[in-house]
């Protein structure tokens, strides 16, 4: 099935943990996109008959499976079922990686060829990780390298202060998400979260001060410690949000 194109894709974050993921080749490409499903979490099959150093060093890794053959058909019911969350075609063969785009297709699994983005359902990006924060670059195909440059200029300006404001946005958040059950008057509260100047803080080390009298404050107000979820009116917000404002 020919894609059309790469005009429009659906960009999604994808949680692997614990699913099934094949990956046909095993050169220095199947080694960089090994390592990318492993760190999702996904369990990987490998089928080639040579493999890269690296490749070898890792085969002994629970989330790892080592198969020392050619592709053939075989593969997608070893196991007397298909069973692959996703499919990477990493062989240096175009021939093979077509007919691996097929069969994947014949079996409606989600495959990606590395040297055909127009045979591919899905394609990875250039990726930059503080925490969780994570920001990817894509081209759609017309220039990998191109990706990996912008990629490149984005690591430069995203310091690791954003992993620490976003775990401080993400408990804050978990934690007001929890007690306050109107949904307007939660987003209300997101909306001045985000307003607070709080980088720079961050840059200069006061942040873990910043912080805890921060947390002093948010746990201790008689509306977060009832047990009752609070409805609309959250008076003592302001209290917190004059907290946030005068960092
Ligand atoms: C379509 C896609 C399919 C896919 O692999 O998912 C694809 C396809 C192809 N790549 C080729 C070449 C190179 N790819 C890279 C690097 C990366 N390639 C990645 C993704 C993608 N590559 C997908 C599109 C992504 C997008 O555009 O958004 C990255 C971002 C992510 C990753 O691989 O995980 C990773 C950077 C990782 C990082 O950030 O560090 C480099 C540079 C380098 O290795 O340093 C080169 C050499 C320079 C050059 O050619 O530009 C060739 C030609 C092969 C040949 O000529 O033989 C094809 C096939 C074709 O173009 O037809
Ligand atoms: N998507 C990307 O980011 C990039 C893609 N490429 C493309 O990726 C291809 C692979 O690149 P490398 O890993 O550097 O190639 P490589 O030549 O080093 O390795 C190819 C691997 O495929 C295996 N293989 C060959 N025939 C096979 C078969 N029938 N069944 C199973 N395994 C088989 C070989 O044993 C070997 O391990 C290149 O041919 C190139 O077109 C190249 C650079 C970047």
């Amino acid at each position: 099935m020919e894609l059309n194109g790469w005009q429009h894709p659906l960009p999604v974050m994808m949680n692997l943990a614990r699913r099934r993921c094949l990956i046909v080749g095993g050169g220095p490409i199947a080694e960089r996109k090994l390592r990318s499903l492993l760190a999702a979490g996904a369990e990987v099959t490998l089928v080639s008959p040579a493999f890269t150093a690296g490749i070898l060093e890792m085969e002994h890794q629970p989330n790892v499976n080592v198969k020392r053959q050619s592709y053939d058909e075989s593969i997608w019911t070893a196991h007397g079922a298909v069973r692959f969350a996703l499919v990477i075609a990493a062989t240096n063969d175009s021939q093979v990686n077509r007919q691996i785009a097929q069969d994947a297709n014949a079996h409606n699994l989600l495959v990606n060829i590395v040297d055909k983005p127009e045979l591919s359902s899905f394609i990875l990006p250039s990726v930059v990780r503080r925490g969780k924060l994570v920001i990817t670059v894509s081209t759609g195909g017309a220039s990998p390298s191109a990706a990996r440059k912008i990629a490149k200029e984005i690591d430069k300006t995203y310091g690791d202060e954003y992993e620490i404001y976003l775990d401080f946005l993400s408990e804050t958040r978990l934690f007001i998400q929890e007690r306050v059950k109107d949904k307007k008057a939660r987003q209300g509260l997101f909306k001045d979260m985000l307003a607070w100047d709080l980088m720079p803080l961050i840059r200069e080390g006061k942040f873990e001060d910043w912080k805890e009298k921060f947390n002093l404050a948010l746990h201790g107000e008689a509306w977060m410690q009832s047990q009752e979820q609070v409805e609309m009116e959250l008076p003592s917000w302001s209290f917190i949000n004059e907290i946030g404002q005068h960092v």
